[in-house]
């Protein structure tokens, strides 16, 4: 099946998590029950960072909705597509994913252009002669002037070349180079240094503005946090335990998150 069979009729980009229950290792000695009749639901363009301590479910929630993991029960929607039994490549023109690490987004031995008419071909059925799309290059330097990098003059540069920074501003440019209904961002600033991960958060901001796609960002800096998005989550032990949007979410300041996690962790003996 192309994505393309299987588009939903209404194009929100409202995400819903109805009633999943997760076990890793069912009935070993290693089994992690995580989720319980787990229920989430995220709306068209919010911005929602993901918080919370080690192990409490947030990298789970983000691979059940990219296909990477199934859940045991309940459903899972983007719009009015039901997601929950699609593979990941089948998801993937609808979803765009930034990892933690700088080299999974792109391919180090490719080109800038070669990466990015890569992606412009995604979910797009592939013929002999497609690949690099000169005509478009116009439009692919226009979008790395976006990133104010100076890439957009480094078109024939192994992407391997670049460095961290600026290849996770390159994962990120990519990821939303096609009309996608949602951004994933799995800790996506983690393995930066700070003055880097700040300029990648800062054209996070840029790209999900300027595009307006619904947002999902794990993220471990809880200034992040307080600081972007219009909606926080804290996960502990798969459960959801802070949940504050726009007003309420500007109340929280990074101390304040902060005490919440400790108590948190305190309460559960961790
Ligand atoms: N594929 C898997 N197989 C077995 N157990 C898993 C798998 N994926 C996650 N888990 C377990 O589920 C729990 C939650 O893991 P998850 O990676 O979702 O947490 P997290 O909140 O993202 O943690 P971290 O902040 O450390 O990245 C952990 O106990 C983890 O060991």
């Amino acid at each position: 099946m192309s994505p393309s069979d299987n588009k939903p009729v209404s194009v929100t980009a409202k995400v819903r998590f109805e009633h999943i229950d997760k076990t890793f290792n069912r009935g070993s000695v290693n089994e992690v029950v995580l989720l319980e009749d787990f229920s989430l639901s995220v709306r068209e363009g919010e911005f929602v960072s993901v918080v919370g301590s080690n192990g409490s479910g947030k990298t789970t929630l983000l691979n059940l909705l990219c296909g990477t993991l199934f859940p045991d029960e309940g459903r899972i929607y983007l719009g009015e597509l039901d997601l929950t039994g699609l593979k990941d490549y089948e998801r993937a023109a609808w979803i765009g994913r930034v990892f933690q690490d700088p080299a999974r987004g792109t391919c180090p031995s490719l080109t800038i252009l070669e990466n990015m008419s890569l992606a412009d071909n995604k979910g797009k059925s592939y013929g002999l002669g497609s690949g690099i799309n000169r005509r478009r290059a116009d439009f692919y330097r226009s979008q790395l002037e976006l990133l104010h990098l100076g890439l957009e003059d480094k078109l024939h540069l192994p992407v391997g070349a670049l460095s961290g920074g600026q290849r996770q501003a390159l994962a990120l440019l990519i990821s939303t180079l096609t009309p996608i209904e949602l951004l994933v961002l799995d800790e996506h600033t983690a393995a930066l240094d700070p003055k880097a991960s700040d300029t990648v958060m800062e054209l996070t901001e840029k790209v999900v503005r300027e595009k307006g796609i619904t947002t999902i960002m794990v993220t471990h800096n809880l200034r992040f946090a307080a600081s972007y998005g219009n909606r926080i989550l804290m996960m502990h032990q798969g459960r959801c335990v802070l949940d504050a949007a726009e007003d309420e979410k500007r109340q929280y300041t990074i101390t304040d998150l902060l005490k919440i996690f400790n108590e948190i962790s305190v309460e559960c003996g961790n």
